[in-house]
């Protein structure tokens, strides 16, 4: 299995650290702590998951390769790491699925808006696959390629579409029209999400609604990318803090250790 590992905190400039010039390469991944939590994007193939991936990390929309296994992003959201997995959606691949999605706090269901086969594929292949998440994984359902049939998603702004360094004559035409069937609607989307909600055994009352967890985005234009992403960064920040303070409570103090044995020594010699 080939596995890419993408990490988007490495640059390539020099560091000072303890009076030794060190590359930053290395400095950064000498500090580079595990990640605090761990989001992954599951669904069939060519529905747009490394596109999505590659809009929001790289600000681009560039040719794709089938994912081969998996991909691995490192994404520093304040002072928190977080691990974004991309994973393969062929069949071939699909055993793979719920090794990555262990202990994961978040998941985005991904589907293609033009295709209803990809909605489906989400229920009968891919959410058995988030049994092995985190107890209070938060899910996302997310339908993709937007721009092929909306009129808003194809005309996001420059910003969001990457373009902002683009010649006026290299942007698309506002006049644009969509090209493709829409065969998936929101609410189906939001249907769905109440199934998995049910799935799961978490309660509809105390879960996040339907209508801020079903997004449409077209990693295309960059229409809602960063909306999805940012939204479920803010959503795991509990999960985030309450790891950490449990790994506090669990911590022991080495150096204070072996200072305590030191004075103890002492203290008998
Ligand atoms: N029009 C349009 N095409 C898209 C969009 N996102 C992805 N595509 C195209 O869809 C095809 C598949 O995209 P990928 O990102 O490779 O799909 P994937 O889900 O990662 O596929 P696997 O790795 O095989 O699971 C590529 O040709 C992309 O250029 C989008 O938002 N709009
Ligand atoms: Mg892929």
């Amino acid at each position: 299995m080939k596995v890419k590992y993408n990490i988007d905190i490495l640059s390539a400039s020099p560091l000072r650290v303890n009076k030794r010039r060190v590359p930053r390469a290395m400095a950064d991944s000498a500090k580079m702590k595990k990640p605090d939590v761990k989001l992954v994007l599951l669904g069939d193939m060519n529905v747009g998951k490394t596109s999505l991936l590659h809009r929001y990390m790289e600000r681009k929309f560039k040719e794709t390769v089938s994912t081969v296994g998996g991909a691995f992003f490192l994404k520093q959201w304040g002072p928190y790491n977080i691990s974004i997995w991309d994973t393969a959606g062929r069949e071939q691949f699909h055993g793979l699925g719920s090794m990555y999605c262990r202990g994961a706090s978040a998941i985005i269901l991904t589907y293609d808006v033009t295709s209803w086969q990809s909605l489906v594929e989400l229920e009968e292949r891919f959410l058995s696959l988030t049994d092995t998440a985190s107890e209070d994984c938060i899910f996302a359902i997310v339908g993709n390629k937007a721009d092929l049939t909306d009129p808003k998603a194809l005309e996001a702004g420059p910003e969001e579409a990457g373009l902002e360094e683009a010649e006026p004559s290299e942007r698309p035409p506002s006049t644009a029209v969509p090209s493709a069937r829409k065969q998936v609607q929101r609410e189906d989307a939001m249907t769905l999400y109440g199934r998995v909600l049910r799935y799961k055994l978490q309660d509809e009352q105390s879960s996040q609604p339907a209508e801020r967890m079903c997004f449409e985005t077209s990693a295309k234009t960059g229409y809602n990318v960063d909306l999805l992403f940012e939204t479920i960064f803010d959503m795991v920040l509990p999960s985030i803090l309450k790891k950490r303070s449990e790994n506090d409570t669990r911590t022991v103090d080495l150096e204070e250790c072996r200072d305590a044995k030191r004075s103890r020594a002492g203290c008998c010699s």
